[in-house]
C-alpha cells in the first residue's frame, strides 16, 4: 500500500525523507570538490546525473555499471544517503537531492562545491509522477489523473510545489558554481549538453570519450543498466509491477493525457505562478 507523505513546514516529503532536515541544514558540512545534482522529482536527475558520472569517468562505462545510481550519488535528503555522503573519504563526492533551496545545507552556499540544477516542462513532470508515484511506497498513490492534475497545481505533491521549487533555485542563476540544465536541452542536443557539463565540471574530454558518454546516456542503455534502471530498489520501497523509472523518456507526453479543460488551466496556474520569470528562459512557455 502507498504511504502518506510526510509533512515539513507545510511541504509533504516521501516518509523516507529525514524529519529534521532544519538540522542536517545547520551540521553538514560541503566541501569545495562536492558535485550535486539538484532538480524537483521527474526532472531527469537520473539522466544528468549518469551524464556526470560518466563525464567524471571519461567515458569509461565501469563505474555507472558496477554501482548502484543510489550509491554512487546518494540522497542528501535520507538519513542513509547522508550517512553515506558523510563516510566517503575521496573527492568528489557526489550526491543528489530534491530538496526546495529553503532547506539545503547552509555550508554548501559558502562553498565552491558544483551544483548541477535540472528541470523539466511541469507539464511532463506532472505525468511522469503521476506514473511514477504509484509504485513508490514513501508517497501516497495518486488515485486518477483527475485528482492527482489538482494536487500537483495545488503543491500537494513529493517536494511540494514545481513552481516554488524552480522559483526558488533559479536564485543561483548566475552563480559561477552553479549550473542550469534542462531536459528537454539534454534531448535537443545530447552531444552539446555533455560539452557543457563537462567544461562545468573542468574535464576536458578527447572525441572518443565524449562518445562513449554519449553511447552509454542513451534512454535505452540506461534502461538496460540495472545498476541505473532503478530496477534494484528494494521491494520495501518499490513496487515493480506498477511503474518503472525508464518509462517513456519523451518530450510532451502530457499531451497525449490532458484535456483541453487541464490544458488551460495548467496555462492559467502557470502564468500567474511564473510571472516574475523572465520569459523565454524556457522553452515550453
Ligand atoms: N537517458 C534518458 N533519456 C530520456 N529520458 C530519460 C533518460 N533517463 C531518464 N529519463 C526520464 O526521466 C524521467 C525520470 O526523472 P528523474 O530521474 O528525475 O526521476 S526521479 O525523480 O529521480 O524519480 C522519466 O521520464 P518519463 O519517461 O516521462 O516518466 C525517465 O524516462
Amino acid at each position: 500500500m502507498a504511504g502518506d507523505y510526510v509533512w515539513i513546514e507545510g511541504i509533504p516529503f516521501p516518509t523516507t525523507t529525514m524529519e529534521d532536515l532544519r538540522s542536517m541544514q545547520d551540521e553538514f558540512v560541503a566541501r569545495d570538490e562536492d558535485i550535486i545534482i539538484i532538480s524537483y522529482p521527474k526532472s531527469g536527475t537520473n539522466w544528468i546525473s549518469e551524464l556526470i558520472h560518466l563525464v567524471h569517468t571519461r567515458g569509461d562505462p565501469s563505474w555507472v555499471q558496477s554501482v548502484v545510481k543510489w550509491k554512487r550519488s546518494p540522497w542528501l535528503d535520507n538519513t542513509f544517503g547522508l550517512e553515506d555522503i558523510k563516510q566517503q573519504q575521496e573527492d568528489p563526492r557526489f550526491y543528489t537531492s530534491h530538496l526546495p533551496i529553503q532547506f539545503f545545507p547552509k555550508s554548501i552556499f559558502k562553498s565552491k562545491a558544483k551544483c548541477v540544477y535540472i528541470t523539466r516542462n511541469p507539464r511532463d513532470i506532472l505525468i511522469s509522477g503521476y506514473y511514477f508515484w504509484k509504485a513508490i511506497k514513501a508517497t501516497k498513490n495518486p488515485g486518477s489523473l483527475e485528482e492527482y492534475f489538482e494536487w500537483f497545481l495545488q503543491g500537494n505533491v513529493p517536494y511540494g510545489s514545481w513552481f516554488d521549487h524552480v522559483g526558488g533555485w533559479l536564485q543561483m542563476r548566475g552563480k559561477e558554481n552553479f549550473l542550469f540544465m534542462l531536459y528537454e536541452e539534454l534531448h535537443q542536443d545530447i552531444r552539446a549538453s555533455v560539452e557543457k557539463v563537462s567544461q562545468f565540471l573542468g574535464t576536458k574530454l578527447s572525441p572518443e570519450e565524449l562518445d562513449s558518454v554519449l553511447k552509454n546516456v542513451t534512454f535505452q542503455a540506461m534502461k538496460d543498466n540495472k545498476m541505473s534502471n532503478f530496477s534494484l530498489v528494494p521491494d520495501i520501497h518499490m513496487d515493480h509491477r506498477k511503474a518503472h523509472l525508464m518509462r517513456k523518456g519523451i518530450i510532451g507526453d502530457w499531451k497525449n493525457h490532458f484535456t483541453v479543460a487541464q490544458s488551460e488551466a495548467f496555462d492559467k496556474v502557470y502564468q500567474e505562478k511564473m510571472a516574475g520569470v523572465p520569459p523565454g528562459l524556457f522553452p515550453w512557455e
